[in-house]
């Protein structure tokens, strides 16, 4: 799969048709157009009918477009998934997913309603029984009609079922946070941070992005688009980390070195694994500069 980079991924209701239109032109990495939590029951048609325009009519360029769906046990779940199946999304969200159960039921459901076999599927992670199931989750991904390529954090919904409070650092929710990313990437899973609520307190997103980048997720999930500049900054690699991971690639493609596992680069030692994680560091910094100089 050619890396690609996801380091902001802004929500947006699918009911408001002004967000809609913005995301085509927003620098966000992938967009997600929400037909669940952020649309009221009221609005659940006027909503469905708008995204799936919108996919249908494209326009997104280098953006990844993502549908979250109501849950399939849900009064609106059947119909978005006729409408939004066959309509072409880079990937289709499905929300509060607790169980391997529910991505193979999914599956089916998604292939019988017509979707082509480019979309993939990412699962929220935002319930007490994903966070006790989460390698069983992400194993389900080797079974192919599932379609899981991703984890994204619910960590709203995590703190309302749970009683966990949000707060700066994140105590009470690091172990699931630290357990649905070792689970993802056991199964070579991309996995996104939660959401930062408090839009106004641009210290705290920018403390948080980092902590987020630190623990090892892509990116970050985002509600506004003020959070996008910050996002993105924080999770694209700095100039002076790629031009040591360039350092490394090159002391280990000399001659000299070809035989080694470990070496002595400017007075520190690198094995071959830093040769890798070099390598895997520059290529998303390509792909990001790819992305920033497309529309
Ligand atoms: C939070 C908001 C309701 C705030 O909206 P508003 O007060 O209208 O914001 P602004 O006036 O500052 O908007 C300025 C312009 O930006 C556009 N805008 C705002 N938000 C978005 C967006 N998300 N995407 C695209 N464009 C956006 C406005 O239209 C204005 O445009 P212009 O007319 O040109 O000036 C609002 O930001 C919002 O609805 N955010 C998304 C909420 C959402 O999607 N929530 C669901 C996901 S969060 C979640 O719960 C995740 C998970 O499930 C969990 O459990 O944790
Ligand atoms: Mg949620």
């Amino acid at each position: 799969m050619p890396i690609r980079p996801r380091r902001s991924v802004l929500y947006m209701p699918g009911s408001n048709a002004r967000a809609l239109e913005k995301a085509r032109t927003l620098p966000a990495d992938v967009v997600i157009l929400d037909l669940e939590d952020a649309v009221a029951p009221d609005a659940k048609e006027i909503a469905r009918g708008q995204v799936a325009q919108a996919v249908r009519e494209g326009g997104f360029g280098p953006r990844e477009v993502v549908v979250r769906l109501n849950g399939l046990d849900t009064a609106w779940g059947e119909g978005d998934l006729k409408a939004l199946a066959p309509s072409g999304a880079d990937v289709i969200l499905l929300p509060k997913v607790s169980r391997p159960e529910d991505l193979l039921a999914a599956g089916k459901a998604i292939a019988a309603a017509g979707a082509p076999e480019r979309t993939a599927v990412w699962a929220m992670m935002e319930t007490p029984l994903a966070m006790l199931n989460a390698g069983a989750i992400a194993a389900a991904a080797a079974d192919r009609t599932t379609r899981l390529s991703g984890f994204v954090m619910g960590t709203n919904d995590l703190a309302k079922e749970t009683g966990a409070r949000i707060v700066p650092g994140r105590a009470p929710m690091n172990a699931w946070l630290m357990t649905s990313l070792a689970a993802a990437r056991a199964h070579g899973l991309a996995i996104l941070d939660g959401v930062w609520n408090e839009i106004a307190d641009e210290a705290g997103f920018a403390r948080e992005c980092a902590e987020a980048r630190d623990m090892g997720f892509d990116g970050k999930t985002l509600i506004h688009p003020s959070q996008i500049a910050p996002c993105n900054a924080a999770f694209s690699p700095a100039e002076k980390e790629v031009a040591w991971a360039r350092t490394i690639i090159a002391a280990f493609d000399q001659p000299e070195n070809a035989a080694k596992g470990a070496i002595q680069v400017e007075g520190r030692m690198v094995e071959r694994l830093h040769a890798e994680m070099a390598r895997k560091l520059v290529a998303i910094a390509d792909a990001i500069a790819a992305r920033e100089t497309a529309a």
